[in-house]
C-alpha cells in the first residue's frame, strides 16, 4: 500500500511563519522574538515579556510603567459581568468560567475594528486574573471582592486572589516566572486555534474564548492539572512507580510527559523544577517532589520520555498554596498574551486557513428515499 502523504496531527507540517517564539530550535531552546526564555523568567516580570509579545520589543521603563498602569486600571470588573460569572454554578471548572467570561467581555466591549486591537488585548489581559478570581471567591468563599487590588503586577494580583493572602516575595517571583514561561509557543494547539479563528477576520474576543477551549483539554494546557491528580496521590516514590507502570502497562498516558515538538527536554521544565523544589522546602506535603522525580526517572528509563513544563508546574503551583482547578486558568491568564499577539501577527498578513481532506468515505451513492430505507 503506497504511503499516505498525510502527516497525522499535522505534526511537523510548516504551516505559517511567526516572528514571536522559536521552539526547539537547536533540539531544545524556547525564545521569545530571540530572548531565551530562562533569561525572561529569571530577570523580567511577566508585564515585560507580554509587552515584548504585543508590541515587539521589550519595554524601557517609562513604557513598562504605562503599561502596567493601564493594566491595573481595568482590574475592576463591570456590573454585568460581575453577575454573569455569580451565576456560573460553583462546581464549574473554571476554564468555563474564563471562557464565559471572555466571551461576555466581548458582548460588552465590542471590537468594533481592528484598530482597538490593542486595546482589546489589554483588557483581556488586566480582566482574566479578575474573573478568575471574582467567581472563585464567590462560590467558594461567598464573598464579593474588589479585584483591582493595590499589587503592582498581574502575578501578585492573582496570587492575592487565589490564596486570599499577601502573597510572599518567593510566591511572587515565582508566578512571575510561571507566567512568564506559559506566555508564548509559537502554534501549539490554542494558538493555531486562535489563529484559525483570526482567520476568517473575526473579532479577538472570539478567537481568544476557542483559544481557551482548546488549552482546556489534558493533551494540551490541561495537563498539568491531570499531573497533579496523578501526583497527589502517592506519599512515597515507591508507590508512584508500581502505580504509574501499571499505567504503562496498561497503555494509558501519563499527563505532563512527552511534547508534540521538543525531542530531548522541554527547557521550560527545567525552571519549573527549580522552582517545585525550592517551594517544597516549605510545604506541608513537600514529599509529592521526591514522588514527582520518580515518576520522571521511570518516564524516562521505561518510555524514553520527558516530563514537559505541565509536569513540575503542577507540584510548584501546589506548594504555591493554589487548588488543582486552577492551573490550567492560571496558563490560561499567561497564554492569552501570546494568544493576542498571534492574532495581530495573523490579522497583518492575512490568509483564511483552511486546509484540504483526504476522503476516505463510501464514494457515490444513489439516493434512497425515506420509506424504502
Ligand atoms: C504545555 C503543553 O501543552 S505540553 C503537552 C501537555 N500534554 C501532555 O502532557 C499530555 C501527554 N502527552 C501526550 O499526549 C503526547 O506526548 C503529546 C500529545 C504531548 C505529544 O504528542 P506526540 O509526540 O505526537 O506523541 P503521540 O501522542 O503521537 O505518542 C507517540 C507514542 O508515545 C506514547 N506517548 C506519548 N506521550 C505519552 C505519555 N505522556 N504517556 C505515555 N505514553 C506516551 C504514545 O502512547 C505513543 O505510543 P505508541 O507509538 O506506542 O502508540
Ligand atoms: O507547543 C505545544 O504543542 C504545547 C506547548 O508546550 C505549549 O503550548 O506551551
Amino acid at each position: 500500500m503506497a504511503e499516505s502523504p498525510i502527516q497525522s496531527g499535522l505534526r511537523g507540517v510548516v504551516a505559517g511563519t511567526t516572528s514571536l517564539s522559536t521552539v526547539g530550535a537547536g533540539g531544545d531552546n524556547l525564545r521569545y522574538r530571540g530572548y531565551d526564555v530562562e533569561d525572561l523568567a529569571q530577570h523580567a516580570v511577566f508585564e515585560e515579556t507580554a509587552y515584548l509579545l504585543l508590541y515587539g520589543e521589550l519595554p524601557t521603563r517609562s513604557e513598562l510603567d504605562a503599561f502596567e498602569k493601564r493594566l491595573r486600571g481595568m482590574r475592576a470588573l463591570p456590573t454585568p459581568l460581575r453577575d454573569v460569572l455569580e451565576r456560573i454554578p460553583g462546581d464549574a471548572h473554571p476554564m468555563d468560567v474564563l471562557r464565559t467570561g471572555c466571551s461576555t467581555l466581548g458582548t460588552l466591549y465590542p471590537e468594533q475594528s481592528f484598530a482597538e486591537q490593542d486595546a482589546a488585548a489589554e483588557r483581556l489581559l488586566a480582566s482574566l486574573p479578575s474573573m478568575l478570581g471574582y467567581w472563585y471567591r464567590f462560590t467558594r468563599f461567598n464573598e464579593r471582592i474588589d479585584t483591582a487590588t493595590p499589587d503592582a503586577t498581574i502575578a501578585g494580583q492573582v496570587l492575592r486572589l487565589l490564596t486570599g493572602r499577601e502573597p510572599s516575595d518567593e510566591h511572587r517571583r515565582f508566578m512571575e516566572a510561571s507566567l512568564t514561561l506559559y506566555a508564548e509557543h509559537e502554534f501549539n494547539a490554542s494558538t493555531f486555534t486562535a489563529r484559525v479563528i483570526a482567520g476568517t477576520l473575526s473579532d479577538l474576543y472570539s478567537c481568544v474564548t476557542g483559544a481557551i477551549g482548546a488549552l482546556r483539554g489534558p493533551l494540551h494546557g490541561g495537563a498539568n492539572e491531570a499531573a497533579m491528580a496523578l501526583i497527589e496521590q502517592f506519599r512515597e516514590p515507591a508507590e508512584a512507580v508500581a502505580a504509574v507502570r501499571a499505567m504503562l502497562a496498561r497503555k494509558e498516558k501519563v499527563m505532563g510527559f512527552g511534547h508534540a515538538v521538543y525531542k530531548h527536554r522541554d527547557p521550560r521544565n527545567d525552571v519549573f523544577k527549580q522552582w517545585s523544589h525550592q517551594l517544597a522546602a516549605n510545604a506541608a506535603d513537600g514529599y509529592l517532589y521526591p514522588v514527582s522525580e520518580a515518576i520522571e526517572q521511570l518516564m524516562r528509563d521505561e518510555k524514553r520520555l520527558f516530563s514537559n513544563a505541565d509536569f513540575y508546574c503542577a507540584s510548584a503551583y501546589h506548594f504555591a498554596g493554589i487548588e488543582t482547578p486552577l492551573f490550567t486558568p492560571l496558563f490560561a491568564v499567561a497564554r492569552v498574551s501570546g494568544w493576542c499577539a498571534h492574532i495581530k501577527e495573523q490579522r497583518a498578513d492575512n490568509k483564511l486557513i483552511r486546509p484540504a481532506a483526504d476522503y476516505i468515505g463510501i464514494d457515490h451513492r444513489s439516493f434512497v428515499p425515506i420509506d424504502k430505507r
